[in-house]
């Protein structure tokens, strides 16, 4: 028996739209796996009742298939579904270190990439690497159809989750078909800044760069109550907002010193509107881990 735990991950970061992510240290999949003539799922957990056990709609089953893996694998999931927070993706990760490891494939990290990413394809329509990069490799990842850049990022961040849920699917159907050369300009300059922000961990210039006018405010009206979450965590001292990957989670970037007044702040923001929210208080963090039993 083998068990992995995967982090979640938030995808996007506003200007890195399907390319930029970041592991999260909390919360995180668990998932445990042996071999088997067939793969079998069951799942606990977090949002575990809207997870279907069907190996043909679940993201751990279609990894199985990449990999040619068949398995008994059970899911703890600690990363409630529709969060925004790579919750399919996490699992995905999880598995894809676990049957990789169980049946000697021989893949690196990084060449489990686009295999995880068959999950996305099935429960999203596309099988876009930005959460499950971050999740297998950790810290903060460019995922492009070239290849996979990671590094080390400490920055300290908090994911505050309403008790909504916003289906990535159905977030992806508002996104624009093109955009103004006027706001790709400024999306690839606050881009560049998030990245050096990130090689330098300064969580003023990740801030700066998470500004994007292309997808992120076709997002936030599907998120009640975002516009004030966005400024309440703002006045507390976040340096960046913006919604996390499709939503309806929403990600600040802050100091140290700053984490736990913008946690507050976001909480209160929500329960204003009616909303009960859950907000993690974390760091970017380490990618997937394989324990043996
Ligand atoms: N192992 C899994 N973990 C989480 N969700 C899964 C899994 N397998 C399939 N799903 C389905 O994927 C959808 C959630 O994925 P998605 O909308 O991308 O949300 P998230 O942002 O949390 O990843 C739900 O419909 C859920 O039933
Ligand atoms: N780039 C994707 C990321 C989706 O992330 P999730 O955590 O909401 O699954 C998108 O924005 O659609």
């Amino acid at each position: 028996m083998l068990t992995v735990r995967a982090p979640a991950t938030s995808a996007n970061l506003g200007s890195g739209f399907d390319v930029f992510g970041v592991a999260l240290g909390t919360p995180a999949d668990v998932v445990r796996v042996e071999r088997a003539p067939k793969t079998t799922i069951s799942v606990t957990g977090a949002g575990s009742e809207y997870i279907p056990e069907d190996p043909a709609q679940n993201t751990v089953g279609a990894v199985a298939d990449a990999l040619d893996a068949p398995a008994r694998i059970h899911i703890d999931k600690g990363v409630r579904p529709s969060s925004g927070l790579g919750s399919s993706a996490a699992s995905a990760a999880a598995a894809a270190v676990a049957l990789n490891d169980l049946y000697d494939r021989g893949y690196t990290r990084e060449e489990l990439v686009p295999i995880a990413a068959e999950g996305e394809a099935l429960v999203s329509g596309e099988a876009h690497a930005d959460n499950v990069a971050p999740s297998l490799l950790g810290g903060f990842t460019i995922a492009t159809d070239d290849g996979v850049t990671q590094v080390d990022a400490q920055i300290p961040v908090v994911a505050c989750l309403p008790e909504t849920a916003v289906s990535t699917r159905d977030a992806r159907d508002v996104i624009p078909d093109s955009a103004a050369l006027e706001d790709v300009v400024d999306t690839v300059g606050n881009a560049a800044t998030l990245t050096v922000g990130m090689t330098r961990n300064d969580p003023d210039l990740v801030g700066r760069g998470m500004e994007d006018a292309i997808v992120t405010p076709k997002r936030t009206s599907l998120i009640d109550g975002y516009e004030q979450v966005r400024t309440a965590a703002l006045d507390a001292g976040a340096t960046g907002v913006t919604v996390s990957g499709a939503g309806p989670g929403v990600l600040a970037v802050c100091h140290q010193h700053d984490q736990r007044a913008v946690a507050s702040a976001m909480l209160e923001a929500f329960e204003a509107v009616g909303i009960d929210s859950r907000a993690y208080q974390t760091r970017v963090g380490e990618g997937a881990r394989l324990y043996r039993e």
